[in-house]
């Protein structure tokens, strides 16, 4: 039975790479793939990943049907044995219903990216959606880490490695950090909700406010 599954995780804990690999395993033997993205680090129409790997995807737009895109594309002659749509947290509610549509009436597989919650950790719309409607939901077993060595499970958005709480859903941006530019960071739960980056965390350690503490 065709399915579809969304691999979800924080940022920066391997969904492009899986993606890229379920690519290549199908490309190997002969199936071709239907790639769609949306806002890749790496710019228009790509699929990318920090392993340096990058593949050509369709730019997913505003109001784009994805049901309709595959049917022309299938009936202009256009081969698809399966779909991956990438960077999935950024699709409208709307296109989730649509990819749920290519499983159910075109049987095809759609494998779907994306990471759950926003730097509020609120759920994106669209992943909201892929966690109503997909067959299977995967966590990533790839775990990304906190400073603090426990695994992250929450997205910081950071500005001068300091974590923000206002700003607007969609800002693409990366993990590395750089002096004053919006970046991300990956953090447990714990240090989410008391908003304690790496950077924070450091500045803290070595403020001459901070008393050693003692053991008993
Ligand atoms: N230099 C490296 N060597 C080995 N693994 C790396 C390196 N750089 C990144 N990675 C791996 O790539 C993962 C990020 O992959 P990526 O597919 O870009 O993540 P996502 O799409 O989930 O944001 C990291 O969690 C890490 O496991
Ligand atoms: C938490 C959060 C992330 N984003 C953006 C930042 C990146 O461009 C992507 C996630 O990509 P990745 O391959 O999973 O690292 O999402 C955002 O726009 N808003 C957020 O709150």
């Amino acid at each position: 039975m065709p399915e579809l599954v969304f691999f979800c995780g924080t940022m920066d804990c391997g969904k492009s790479t899986l993606a890229l690999q379920i690519e290549h395993n199908r490309s190997a033997r002969g199936l071709q793939g239907m790639i769609f993205s949306r806002d890749d680090r790496a710019g228009h129409g790509k699929l990318s990943s920090r392993l340096g790997l990058v593949t050509d995807a369709v730019e997913v737009e505003d109001g784009q049907d994805l049901y309709a895109y595959l049917v022309d594309h299938l009936s202009q002659g256009g081969r698809a044995d399966y779909v991956i749509a990438d960077e999935a947290q950024f699709l409208a509610p709307e296109q989730i219903d649509q990819l749920a549509r290519v499983v159910d009436d075109l049987g095809l597989d759609v494998y779907a990216f994306g990471i759950t919650t926003d730097f509020r950790s609120k759920l994106f719309p669209g992943s909201q959606r892929l966690v109503e409607l997909a067959d299977r939901v995967e966590v990533l077993q790839v775990e990304a880490l906190c400073w603090c060595g426990a695994r992250a499970t929450h997205n910081a958005r950071t500005i001068g490695g300091v974590m923000v709480v206002e700003g607007a859903q969609v800002v693409v941006g990366d993990v590395t950090r750089s002096a004053d530019e919006v970046g991300y960071e990956v953090l447990c739960r714990r240090h989410h909700r008391r908003r304690m980056t790496a950077a924070t965390a450091r500045a803290a350690a070595l403020s001459p406010d901070v008393l050693p503490v003692t053991s008993a």
